[in-house]
């Protein structure tokens, strides 16, 4: 049985085919500004990222969403809550909601955001491969940032859209001609929250270490309104990923820290 969103396959009964979707190091969780500790050497070990600009990227649609495939060699992501470590980017994606009013998977003090973007890296310090990064509790780092609705479009975010007419159906794919920096999704203030999570779709893996930006950037309605239109299948029917982001989960004793760049 395909995992997903709707009620007899969504974040609720994922713990039965995924066991780790149970665990005490889940994501997404709620950001509760007051408990999160302003930790002094964050601010040491500025949190650095050097993105190459690429063309000619491929995006697909897995059904659940759409996924940008950056495997970038020449991309280093480091210092702040990542230690020695050198990330790699891997890919992005998206998360969204039925309307504007929900669609993040972090919340912030209970308030859901429109969507969130997530920049996934690997440790490639310490690991070979995503795959095998995937099984480490610190393997991954991904970088969510949060969307807002506003009336001037997100350039970025349009050459993703463009492209979406052409990967209507689960499983097809495209290159994107623009050329993508990763960078100009990343909002102009860098502070964040951090802690230890995990994926937030299955297997939901216990190997992510979040930072999660305080700004977010702006979309707008329309472009939200492009990503629904995705369908979930591939083909004939035709079933919308109208909703694609699953709901926080207990923080339980982890520490929750933040970086005021
Ligand atoms: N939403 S997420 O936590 O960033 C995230 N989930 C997954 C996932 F479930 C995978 F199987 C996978 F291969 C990924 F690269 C990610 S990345
Ligand atoms: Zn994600």
């Amino acid at each position: 049985a395909e995992w997903g969103y709707s009620p007899t396959n969504g974040p609720d009964v994922w713990a039965r085919l995924f066991p780790q979707a149970g665990g005490a190091r889940q994501s997404p969780v709620d950001i509760c500004t007051s408990i999160a500790s302003s930790d002094s050497n964050l601010e040491m070990k500025k949190l650095t990222f050097a993105y190459e600009s690429q063309s000619d990227l491929r995006i697909l649609n897995t059904g659940h969403g759409w996924k940008v495939e950056a495997p970038q060699s020449g991309s280093r992501l480091e210092g702040g809550p990542l230690g020695e470590d050198i990330y790699q980017l891997e890919q992005f994606h998206c998360h969204w909601g039925e309307t504007s009013a929900e669609g993040s998977e972090h919340t912030v003090d209970g308030r859901a955001y429109a969507g969130e973007l997530h920049l996934v890296h690997w440790n490639t310090t310490k690991y070979q491969s995503f795959a095998e990064a995937a099984q480490h509790p610190d393997g991954l780092a991904v970088l969510g940032v949060f969307f807002d609705v506003g009336n001037e479009s997100n350039d970025e975010i349009e050459k993703i859209v463009s492209t979406l007419s052409e990967i209507k159906f689960k499983g097809q794919f495209t290159d994107i001609p623009d050329v993508i920096d990763p960078t100009t999704f990343l909002p102009s203030g860098l502070g964040y929250w951090t802690y230890l999570g995990s994926l937030t779709t299955p297997p939901c893996n216990e190997c992510v270490i979040w930072i999660v930006y305080k700004e977010p950037i702006t979309v707008t309605e329309e472009q939200l309104v492009q990503f629904r239109c995705l369908s979930a299948c591939s083909g004939e029917a035709e079933e919308f990923i109208v909703k694609n982001y699953r709901p926080p989960q207990p923080l339980g004793n982890r520490a929750l820290r933040e970086c005021n760049a």
